[in-house]
């Protein structure tokens, strides 16, 4: 592994540790670069260290490890499994330590500064409020204590020198009821750093028109909102996010392939073969052909596809082939802590395993700021004032 993930406390871990790459290196080189993330869920990217010291704060007993080290090992190995199902009882142990105001700001601080030390510019983190009211906070408060850890986090990496913006997006859990409320919520706190709303979770067995009314809704007050949606399910599930609720973006999406041919055999037959094809012998099926002309983002998160068997592997993990035939894909985190992992570490991945290029990089950044959720002309700044120059100084 080439990038390590920072486990310390303080705002001066935004200097490089002993473990920082070479000056000059590609690693050094993808640290530096400005970077942009889509998919990142707040209660999957806690500090190991925070979450034992909020469980020893607030009397939870349920930890399977006390120190940072076998925590972050722990988590990483769990959520190896193979099924999103089992990948998500990992966060039992995270949502326990994210249920007071404190642990929420705290969280939500420390995951600013770990994103702005990774070189990210612009994050929406994601995260569901039902899930954080078990102690006894209403969905208002939860909002707000994340909002105030989100603006302290901005403040002290703008001090430590790498400003950045990060925005929410409320999530509804799929399985539950709760999606309706979810969307009011989002749309009640749109002024102030909620840019829209998600739904997670299992997903075979909970598609995505179970929360058709929620869709609707945030339709009707033209709001923004992306679904997980052909990860642990294919096209089905893909075809009613786009066609039945009118998502914005897909989160991960990667069962597209199954609607492409590749010299007259599915995806699936021969996965190298079939990204190694040359543009001419792939085909697309109707609804793969509607998300690549519609432009509809794809918010893949390579490290985690593989742990939850949504992909074989980063060789040959399908967003190298959708790279190749233009798709709107994204580079995203999803989990940080369960992956182990932080932007700078997939995009280092993707270029050691899947030969990516810088170029690749950059054009999967503008892809992701295009597709962002705050308005055009600020996602357009920070493409010509940030993205842009930066990736020009590392490309000279
Ligand atoms: O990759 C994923 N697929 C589906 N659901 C997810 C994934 N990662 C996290 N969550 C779910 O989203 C909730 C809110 O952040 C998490 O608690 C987890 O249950
Ligand atoms: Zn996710």
């Amino acid at each position: 592994m080439i990038f390590g993930r920072k486990g310390n406390d303080d705002a001066d871990e935004l200097e490089p540790g002993p473990d920082a790459p070479q000056p000059g290196s590609t690693a050094d080189k993808i640290l530096r670069a400005p970077k942009a993330l889509l998919h990142d869920h707040l209660d999957g990217g806690l500090r190991p260290q925070t979450v034992i010291e909020i469980a020893d704060e607030v009397g939870y007993a349920g930890l399977p490890a006390d120190d940072a080290a076998s925590l972050a090992q722990w988590f990483r190995e769990s959520a190896d499994s193979g099924s999103l199902v089992r990948y998500l009882e990992t966060f039992d142990h995270t949502l326990a330590v994210m249920q007071t105001a404190d642990g929420l700001r705290r969280v939500a601080r420390e995951s600013v500064l770990d994103l702005a030390a990774d070189g990210v510019v612009y994050a929406e983190s994601r995260y569901a409020p039902e899930q954080h009211l078990q102690a006894g906070l209403e969905l208002e408060d939860v909002v707000e204590a994340v909002n105030a850890g989100f603006r302290e986090g901005e403040e002290e990496a703008a001090a430590a020198g790498h400003p950045m913006r990060v925005t929410a997006l409320l999530t509804a859990m799929r399985h539950a009821a709760k999606s309706t409320e979810i969307a009011e919520l989002a749309v009640r706190y749109r002024d102030q750093g909620v840019a829209g709303f998600d739904i997670a979770g299992a997903e075979a067995g909970f598609p995505p028109t179970r929360h058709l009314d929620a869709f609707e809704y945030l339709r009707r007050e033209n709001a923004h909102f992306t679904i997980h949606a052909g990860e642990a399910f294919g096209l089905p599930s893909i075809w009613e996010a786009i066609q039945w609720c009118g998502a914005d973006r897909l989160g991960h999406g990667v069962r597209i392939v199954d609607d492409l041919t590749i010299m007259g055999a599915p995806f699936g037959d021969d996965v190298a073969k079939a990204i190694a094809a040359d543009g001419d012998d792939v085909r697309l099926g109707r609804l793969a052909a509607y998300i690549r002309d519609r432009r509809i983002p794809l918010e893949m998160a390579p490290s985690s596809n593989v742990q939850t068997g949504a992909a074989e592997s980063i060789a040959l993990h399908p967003i190298s082939l959708l790279k190749r035939l233009r798709f709107r894909v994204t580079v995203n985190t999803d989990n940080r802590l369960m992956s182990g992992t932080s932007m700078s570490r997939e995009m280092g991945l993707l270029v050691e395993e899947a030969g990516w290029s810088l170029e690749d990089l950059r054009w999967v950044t503008i892809n992701a700021m295009k597709s962002a959720f705050i308005p055009f002309d600020e996602r357009l700044a920070i493409i010509d004032d940030v993205v842009k120059p930066g990736y020009a100084a590392l490309l000279d």
